[in-house]
Parts: C-alpha cells; structure tokens; sequence
C-alpha cells in the first residue's frame, strides 16, 4: 500500500541544557522520533518540564538540536514563515492596531501592499475580528487578542502552526470557544498543527493524535489516534475513555520531580 510522505519528520532529535551551577547538561530530548503526516492535528501533552516547549522550539528553529528534523523535505535550521508560530502570550505589538500587528509580517516578508490589505481583511474576518481593525491590543479582551495572534500568524500562510499552549491564559468558557474556533478554521485550511497543551481534556477535545511524553528525557509514552468525527461532544462516552487511558499513562509515567502534579486532569 502506498503510504503518504510525512510533511514532518523528527528524526533522533537530542536537545541538553546546562543548568546554572551544574558541571553536567541535562538531556532534555533524546534521539526522540515523530513523523507527521500533512494535515494532522497533533497535540503534545506531558509533565511540566519534558520538553514540549523545546521541541516545538526545535521544529519552529528557535532552538538548535543534534539529529535532524524535516519540514516538507528541507531540514529545520532557523525560524521560517512556512512555519507559523502561536504563543500563549499573543505576541502582538501593543503600539500597533490590530491590523497593523496583521500586516506586520506581510511587510517583513515583502508581500505586496494590495494582497497585503486583502489578507489582512481576509483573515481579520475569518477569525471573528471584523470592527475592530483600529483597536490596539490593550483595548481587548484576552480571547480577541488570540484570535488576533492567531490571524497574524494565519496571514502569513503558513504550511504548519505550532501552537504553544495558546489558549491557557483564557478563562474557561472563552478557551472552550476559541477550541471550537480553531476547529472551524482548521476544517478550511487542515494545516498541519503541532499544539502543546496541559489538559487532557483540551487534547482529546481538538487532535486527531495525542502524544504524552514522558520526562527524563523526553519519551513518547503514548501515540493515541483520537478516532472521533468533529466536532466533538466534550461528555461523549469514547473521548472520556481516551482522557482516562491518557491520565493512567500520566501516573505510570517515571517522574523523580513530581511535576506532573500541574496537569490538568478534569
Ligand atoms: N534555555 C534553557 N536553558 C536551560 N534549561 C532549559 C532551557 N529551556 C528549557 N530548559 C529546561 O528544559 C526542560 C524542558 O523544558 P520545556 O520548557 O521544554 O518543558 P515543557 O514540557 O514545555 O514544560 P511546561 O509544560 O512547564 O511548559 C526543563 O527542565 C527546563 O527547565
């Protein structure tokens, strides 16, 4: 049978720090495997401190790594815009509008000033922020600067969005939306995401695969297919049970630190 190409490969990835006052590094990340396959929602779960946010710091080039990581058949050397990055902290200049924070990019990058301002239309229309173009990102609520943060990111039209947390310093009702939001846009375009997240629930609410890691260093303890039409009923009887298999992995995981206490099981 043909099997499809994976747009992402990870490939013996090793990543070490060295703490301050230590005499040896850390091994966050060890000779770590991941293929993804073009259009995957994939979400990364683990304890505070396995190294989600240093892998997807490796794949978005922002970190530098032995072992070989490819996105579309180039290796991953340095920061790309084919490479879209969401941070939990929006990212938004606060002395520009929220279309000039848009366009931001669009004018690094060259594009020119016509398709610039059609896709800063297009996609402050598209996730919802229509009206409030001249608004400065002080002026708004946390969840309409994510959506910001997020049309910025989409307007450069990036082959994959790493998401690092994006929606825990939102409320719950406002994460909940901006979940269901995000499906909506990823249902149009089907980018490929790398998203790391804290809760379970979130993981199994939005990825087609959840992988948990486990720390010391980084391992992939568990694959899990979220096997689910969207969008999903968050009580439905399966995606509890796949929350549950994820949490019994969680506890079997080996953690000296006791960091896992900072996941969100409910
Ligand atoms: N630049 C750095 N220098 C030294 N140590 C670092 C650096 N970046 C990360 N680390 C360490 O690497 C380990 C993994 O960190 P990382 O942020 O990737 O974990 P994480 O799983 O994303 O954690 P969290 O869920 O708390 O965000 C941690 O022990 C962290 O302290």
């Amino acid at each position: 049978m043909h099997e499809l190409a994976p747009i992402l490969s990870i490939d013996g990835v090793t990543v070490a720090f060295r703490s301050p006052g230590q005499s040896e590094d850390r091994v966050v990340l060890n000779r770590l495997q991941l293929s993804v396959e073009a259009g995957q929602f994939i979400c990364l779960l683990g304890p505070s401190g396995c190294g989600k946010t240093t892998l997807l710091n490796c794949v978005a080039g922002f970190q530098p790594y032995e072992g070989n990581i490819y996105f579309n058949g180039a290796r991953i050397e340095k920061p790309g815009k084919e490479r879209g990055v969401v941070f939990q902290e929006y990212a938004l200049f606060p002395w520009f509008t929220v279309e000039q924070n848009v366009e931001f990019g669009l004018r690094v990058n060259g594009v020119p000033p016509a398709e610039r301002q059609e896709r800063v239309r297009h996609y402050i229309e598209m996730v919802g922020l229509s009206g409030f173009e001249k608004h400065y990102p002080g002026k708004l609520s946390g969840g309409m600067k994510q959506r910001a943060g997020l049309a910025r990111v989409l307007a450069n039209e990036p082959g994959m969005l790493l998401m690092d947390e994006p929606f825990a310093a939102l409320d719950e009702q406002t994460r909940e939306k901006l979940q269901t939001e995000l499906l909506g846009l990823w249902e149009q375009q089907r980018k490929t995401c790398l998203f790391v997240t804290h809760s379970i629930q979130e993981a199994v609410y939005l990825a087609d695969r959840v992988i948990v890691l486990q720390p010391n260093p980084a391992r992939i303890a568990l694959d899990l297919r979220i096997d689910l039409p969207r969008l999903r009923n968050r009580h439905d009887e399966k995606l509890l049970q796949y929350q549950a298999q994820i949490s019994e992995t969680l506890r079997e995981g080996d953690n000296p630190y006791g960091e896992h206490l900072s996941i969100i099981t409910a």
